[in-house]
């Protein structure tokens, strides 16, 4: 029998799945043993085809119940796809504490990452340190017109950080007179503006913009390709079983937190 590590994908015929199935099947050491897509039972095709790790690249609406399905099979999980909340990420780190109560040893892993791109995770790293040196922080997304979420899960997690380096900065919000026209203004995420652009010929971007008086720091990554996921990918599914509980970014992985 092969000693490699036998990996499920779910949502295997989307955009994703079907780059990071064929990623799978190019690399060393790493077996594709299931595509799994809407109107699979989940649980059943993990648990049937024996995959040690199941990667999740769906739609908001769905990846919760496949991580707990996965995570019941008896599979450690890397999810890429967008969505999560505090809410939905404290049952998951539940379901892993009943699942580690209950055996020997370290218990499952699931790493969560809303980008797998060395220059998206980058970026946040960069911004997360820039932030409490800016009077004004907004950060900018763009994707193309397929994507059903917005804002992009880059943009909530790059603003999520930028929020909690102004907070432990003891910086107040970022100046802004607005009073009419909030429309015009971006989501509000913890406080910070994000503005999500959907254009054909664009795959996924990021721009982070932070001024002071007199100057500005732009922040800016691309891909062009899917193909720049994929390396991340393989690093989340090669390190999720050494990593017992949620993690919650590749920045973790990449020792850059
Ligand atoms: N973390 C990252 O680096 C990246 C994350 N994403 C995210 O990944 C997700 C997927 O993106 P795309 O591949 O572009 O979308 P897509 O729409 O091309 O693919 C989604 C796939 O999930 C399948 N699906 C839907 N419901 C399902 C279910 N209940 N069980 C199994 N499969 C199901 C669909 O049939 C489809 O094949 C999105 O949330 C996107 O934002 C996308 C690119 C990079
Ligand atoms: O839907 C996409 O394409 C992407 N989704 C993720 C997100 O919402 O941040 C990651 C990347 O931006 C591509």
């Amino acid at each position: 029998m092969s000693s490699a590590t036998r990996v499920a994908v779910i949502g295997a015929a989307g955009r994703m799945g079907s780059q990071t199935c064929a990623a799978v099947e190019a690399a060393e050491g790493l077996e594709l043993v299931a595509r799994v897509d809407a109107g699979d039972d989940v649980a059943a095709a993990v648990r049937d085809s024996g995959a040690q790790v199941a990667v999740d690249f769906t739609v908001p609406a769905v990846t919760e119940a496949n991580v707990h399905a996965a995570l019941d099979a008896g599979a450690h999980v890397v999810v890429g796809t967008t969505g999560w909340d505090d809410d939905s990420r404290g049952r998951v780190t539940e379901h892993l504490e009943r699942l580690a109560a209950g055996q020997e040893g370290d218990g499952p892993g699931v790493l969560i990452a809303p980008n797998f791109g060395l220059s998206a995770v980058l970026a946040m790293t960069f911004a997360a340190k820039a932030a409490r040196y800016f009077e004004s922080a907004e950060v900018v997304e763009l994707h193309h017109p397929n994507k059903v979420d917005a804002p992009s899960g880059t943009a909530r997690h790059t603003a999520a950080a930028i929020a909690a380096a102004r907070a432990d900065a003891g910086l107040g919000a970022s100046p802004d007179a607005t009073q009419d026209g909030w429309e015009a203004r971006g989501a509000d995420v913890d406080g910070v503006r994000v503005h999500a652009v959907r254009l054909r010929g664009l795959v996924a971007h990021e721009e982070i913009l932070f001024g002071n008086a007199g100057e500005q720091l732009t922040i800016r990554q691309d891909s062009f390709d899917r193909a720049s996921f994929m390396p991340g990918v393989l690093l989340a599914v090669r390190e999720v079983g050494s990593r017992p509980g949620l993690t919650v970014g590749l920045e973790h992985v990449l020792d850059l937190s």
